[in-house]
This record gives structure tokens, C-alpha cells and sequence, in this order.
């Protein structure tokens, strides 16, 4: 059955422009996306610079992790302490065991009293949540010269704290409200993390500037959750109340991004924050807020309540992200085709210009192999009249997926000296490759 079109789908788009040449960017997943997982990419086995003075106070080897980064903002050690009450700082490291990237989270001079502290936050290392930064294990290590705990996170590469995004501004005049159709995204997928956390009996704490991570377009996730549990562990803990207590922190964390300044959440701010944003906001919003700063009378407001109360908006997130997924799935498409091809060129690669198939009379020009070397002039070493060579990468992809499909339209290969035609039609090229290959498989498992 023939499963490929022998078109690529983005044949549609390859006009070409002014200048002759077709549209590249229509093979390939789009600018941006390719920006965003290059620049990812690099980042995740960045290491630090022998030179750099910063490496002084990190040791090698961390338990089992290797090629410590500092993650940490250069200057910001003055608001340091502020979340947990003890200083933190965050480093990349690499696992030995399965080499993948974390980040790692070090608790400065805080001792372990007892160890079923950290059986507290056992919990959190089993839950799996988009917008929770997975807690993969808790360790206590003298690996920086004292005795220190240690949190390890999924790592994100390039993400960046709601802070330092949002709220640090050195230019008043650049100063730009975030769109109210922004805030409520983030404010469902608060939610729903939220809603995750207290359904299993736990609290976040964590609902801070400082502690939510953007690890893609508007993809925010809960960072730093379970140290609380660690480091509080002999505080008494009244369930209710503090899951209350993460209404509040919620209430205060969309108003101060509302008005995107840590002050706005201040006694002396706080009416006229609220005012900006009855003022700047729809209704739904203000009342969201309004709710969740107000002190009950009776009842402890809840989760539940909340996601009624913001139910409308979890529909337009829901639609915003199906629409999302279908973008990334063309993008996805895309490189499927380029996926596919690439094994067709690998194959090429492997059997053409073996040294082994110099003496083989097959590849010689009387012998039937000798057309595999001709097509992949034909695919690869065209020239113009002047001899200038033909780097048409659309004339690459549409030879490449007619000889996949094995289509039987035929076509003309000219020996390198000129002096000989053959005509042959995809199919038989097809044949004969795949023949050429299944013979290399067979002597490598025979040798094996
Ligand atoms: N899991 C993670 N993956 C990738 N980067 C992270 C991760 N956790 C933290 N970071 C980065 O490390 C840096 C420091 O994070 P941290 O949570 O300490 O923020 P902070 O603003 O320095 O807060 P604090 O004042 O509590 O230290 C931030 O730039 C953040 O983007």
C-alpha cells in the first residue's frame, strides 16, 4: 500500500520568489519554533568556562550529578532568604545515572532535625502536573563544604521566573499592562495545578513571582514545590487553612501581575491596585480577585469555587490550546517528511561510494548497480550550462519522495562523461536501492 503522496505537502507554498528561488522556510518547521528549540538545546549542556571565577566554589561532583551551572541572576543575592527563610541557589547539573539535565536546588544552612522531614515531601515526587516542576529527589550532601540540602527539579532550558519577566521593570515609560486574555491563562493553569495540589491533601505555598518559571509561550509551571514541607516540617499545619492560604497567595500574585508591581499588593496600595483594575479589566477579573483577597466570614472559600467561577475561561483556554496543538502538529508534519527522506539519504549514503564495491562489477558502468551511482548525480550534482552546480533543495525533495513512493514515471540519467543515457523509472530504482541495502544488512549480520 502506498502510504506517501509522492508530492510533499508543502509543494503548494514552493513558489518561487523574485530572485528565482523557492521559498526554503516552507520545508522546515516555522522560524520562531526552530529559534526557541535550537536556543534550548544550547542551553541544556552549557557548562561554565574553566576561567570563570564561579567555578571556585563549585564542586565537580554533587551526589550523582556532574557539570554544575549556577542558574541564579548575577546581583540578585539581596532578596535572597525571602521565600523559604534560608538562601537558595539553583544550578544545572547532569545526572550520571541517565544524563539528562536538572536543576538542582541547594537550601543554604538549613539542617535536617529528622528524617522524616523529608518523607513530608515524599508526595510531590509522585506527582505529575504541566504546570508543577516535577520534584525528582531530596538529598543532603557536603559536597559545598557544609552540610546542605539539596531539591532536584526537572530542568527547563531557558525558562525565565513571572519576576523577572513581568515585574522587573528598568524603564517605567516601557511600561505595558499584560493583555487580560494572557492573565487568564495563566490564572487556569494556576488553577488547575492548584486544584491537583489540594485534591491530594497538599499545599503549594509556592504561588510567587519568584517560583512560577515561563517555560514557553505562555506555559507557566509551579517551581520549588515540597521545600516548604522539608524545611516546616515541625510547624503545626492546619490543612484547610492553608490551602486557603493559597487562595490568597493567588489573589495577590494576579493582582501584583494585573498591575505589574510587587507593591500593588501592599496595605497602603491595595485599594487603588484594585481600582486600576476594575478600571483596566473586565468585571470577571476583578471579582476573581476581589474573591480571593476577601477574608470569609464563615466558610473557607475553596478550589472547587474557584474553578466554577472561572469555568467560561477554562473553555477559551481549552480552545486556545487545541488550536496550539493543531499548529505544532503541522510544524510536526513537516519534519516527518524531512524525517522520512533523511532515512532515504541515509540509506543512499550507506551504500553509494563504498570502497568495498570498487572491484564489484555490479557498480561498474556495465553492471546493474551502475544506476544508483548515476541517480544520485542526478539527485545531488546537477549543473547549469555554465557549470555552475544546481542547489535546488525542491528538486532534492521531489526526486527523493517519487523514489520513495517508487512511482513509475521514468526518467533520464546521464553518465559523467556524457557518453551514455539510461532511462528508468523511479520503481526500478526503488528495487535496486533497496536490494543494495538489504545486501549490507545481511553481510553485517553475518559478520555479526
Ligand atoms: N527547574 C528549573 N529549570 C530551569 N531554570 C530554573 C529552574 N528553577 C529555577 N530556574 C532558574 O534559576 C533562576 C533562579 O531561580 P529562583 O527560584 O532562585 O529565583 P529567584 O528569583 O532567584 O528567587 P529567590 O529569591 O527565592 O532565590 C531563575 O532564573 C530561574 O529561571
Amino acid at each position: 500500500m502506498q502510504q506517501y503522496s509522492p508530492y510533499p505537502q508543502y509543494s503548494q507554498s514552493l513558489i518561487r520568489n523574485k530572485q528565482g528561488r523557492r521559498n526554503m522556510g516552507s520545508f522546515f518547521m516555522s522560524e520562531s519554533l526552530k529559534q526557541d528549540i535550537v536556543h534550548q538545546k544550547q542551553l541544556l549542556y552549557m557548562t561554565l568556562d574553566p576561567n570563570d571565577p564561579r567555578i571556585k566554589n563549585i564542586p565537580p561532583m554533587l551526589n550523582k550529578y556532574h557539570s554544575l551551572y549556577p542558574l541564579d541572576q548575577d546581583g540578585a543575592k539581596e532578596n535572597q532568604g525571602k521565600m523559604f527563610g534560608y538562601v537558595t541557589s539553583v544550578y544545572k547539573a547532569i545526572c550520571t545515572q541517565d544524563g539528562l539535565p536538572y536543576a538542582i536546588r541547594r537550601i543554604e544552612g538549613f539542617r535536617l532535625s529528622s528524617e522524616y522531614a523529608l518523607q513530608a515531601a515524599e508526595s510531590w515526587r509522585n506527582l505529575q502536573h504541566p504546570n508543577i516542576v516535577s520534584l525528582k529527589e531530596i538529598f543532603v550532601s557536603k559536597e559545598f563544604g557544609d552540610n546542605t540540602l539539596f531539591f532536584t527539579y526537572d530542568y527547563f532550558p531557558g525558562s525565565e521566573t513571572i519576576e523577572s519577566k513581568f515585574l522587573s521593570q528598568p524603564n517605567q515609560t516601557s511600561f505595558q499592562p499584560i493583555s487580560e486574555s494572557v492573565l487568564w491563562s495563566f490564572i487556569t493553569q494556576l488553577v488547575s495545578a492548584l486544584k491537583t495540589i489540594h485534591s491530594l491533601g497538599l499545599v503549594c505555598r509556592v504561588i510567587h513571582p519568584s517560583k512560577i518559571l515561563l517555560t514557553g509561550k505562555n506555559r507557566i509551571r509551579l517551581n520549588g514545590v515540597g521545600i516548604f514541607d522539608v524545611v516546616n516540617y515541625d510547624s503545626p499545619r492546619n490543612l484547610a487553612q492553608f490551602q486557603h492560604e493559597d487562595l490568597l497567595l493567588l489573589g495577590r500574585l494576579i493582582l501584583t501581575l494585573a498591575c505589574r508591581s510587587a507593591a500593588s499588593i501592599t496595605a497602603q496600595n491595595l485599594s487603588n491596585s484594585i481600582e486600576y483594575v476594575s478600571n483596566t479589566y473586565s468585571k470577571d477579573l476583578y471579582n476573581l480577585i476581589v474573591y480571593l483577597l476577601t477574608k470569609p466570614v464563615i466558610n473557607l472559600p475553596n478550589i472547587d469555587e474557584v474553578v466554577t467561577m472561572i469555568s467560561g475561561r477554562l473553555l477559551q483556554e481549552n480552545n486556545y490550546l487545541h488550536t496550539y496543538t493543531d499548529d505544532l502538529e503541522t510544524e510536526l508534519g513537516k519534519e516527518y517528511e524531512n524525517g522520512r527522506l533523511f532515512r532515504l539519504v541515509t540509506k543512499l549514503g550507506f551504500i553509494n561510494e563504498r570502497p568495498l564495491y570498487d572491484m564489484d562489477p555490479r557498480w561498474s558502468e556495465t553492471g546493474d548497480r551502475y544506476l544508483i551511482k548515476l541517480f544520485r548525480d542526478y539527485i545531488f550534482h546537477q549543473v547549469y550550462d555554465d557549470g555552475t552546480p544546481v542547489l535546488d533543495f525542491y528538486h532534492v525533495v521531489e526526486t527523493l519522495n517519487k523514489l520513495d513512493c517508487g512511482v513509475d514515471e521514468k526518467i533520464l540519467l546521464m553518465s559523467r562523461d556524457e557518453q551514455s543515457l539510461l532511462v528508468v523509472s523511479y520503481k526500478d530504482l526503488k528495487k535496486c536501492i533497496e536490494l543494495a541495502f538489504s545486501e549490507l544488512v545481511s553481510q553485517k549480520s553475518h559478520l555479526n
